[in-house]
């Protein structure tokens, strides 16, 4: 298992990058929040506006795998189309992909294919990726049946889950999938060309965000489609 010797203990943890990506207002946001705050307000919860995301953001997760400590660092990026070219392109350098539609919106369901284009030739063939479809909790407006998504999925060779930010399913389950196959992926490089690897890709992720977020912020009110 990657753990033995990697982020065991008494060894700094490894840092893992994971991006969100997606249609605007799907729920990328709601479920980094959920995931890594869990006592933050619910997702589709009226006391909680929607603020679309401008630019970029990260959350960090310190998270145990079979011994290893692992810090999955995971970015927001931004669904709107006018920050398309901005979201892409910090696909490259990353593990994994967590690729949201929401299960109450066909474009977000058709779209699927094309982020999917855009996170191979961005990241390259060997990333691992998991399909949601969120916003489960919302059984009677629903567009994409999940067999749809299931089926989707099994085309890409990729895991499927049907979530709900708001009520908590399978956000948790989702992550560990991902996490455990981007380790499995990682027993079989060199640790410390990992490390080498990921300590230059996340210094200039990093600096790139800072620069985003000192000119153009970081989140605000525009809202999207049918908010
Ligand atoms: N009912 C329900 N609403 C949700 C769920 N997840 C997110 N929402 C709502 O959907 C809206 C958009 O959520 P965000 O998490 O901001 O969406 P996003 O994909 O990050 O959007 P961008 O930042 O524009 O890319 C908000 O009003 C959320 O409260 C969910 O699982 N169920």
């Amino acid at each position: 298992m990657a753990g033995q010797g990697q982020g065991g203990a008494g060894r700094p943890a490894l840092l893992v990058k994971i991006v969100m990506a997606g249609e605007s207002c799907v729920g990328k946001t709601s479920i980094v929040r959920r995931y890594t705050e869990p006592g933050s307000p619910p997702a589709g919860d009226p006391t909680s506006s929607y603020l679309a995301t401008i630019g970029i953001d990260f959350k960090v997760k310190p998270v145990t795998f079979n011994d290893t400590r692992v810090k999955l660092q995971i970015w927001d990026t931004a669904g709107q189309e006018r920050f398309h070219t901005l979201s892409t392109s910090y696909f490259r350098g990353a593990q994994g992909f967590v690729l949201v539609y929401d299960i109450t919106n066909l474009d977000s369901f058709q779209s699927i294919t094309s982020w999917m284009k855009d996170i191979h030739e961005k990241a390259g063939d060997e990333v691992d990726v998991i399909l949601l479809g969120n916003k489960c909790d919302k059984e009677s407006e629903r567009a994409v049946p999940k067999q749809k998504g299931e089926k989707l999925a099994w085309e890409h060779g990729i895991p499927f889950f049907e979530t709900s930010a708001k009520d908590n399913v399978n956000i948790e389950d989702a992550f560990s999938v991902l996490t455990k196959e981007i380790l499995e992926k990682l027993e079989k490089i060199s640790v410390w060309s990992y490390r080498a690897h990921t300590a230059v890709t996340s210094f200039s992720m990093l600096l790139k965000q800072v620069v985003v977020q000192w000119s153009i912020g970081g989140k605000n009110t525009l809202a999207c489609a049918g908010h």
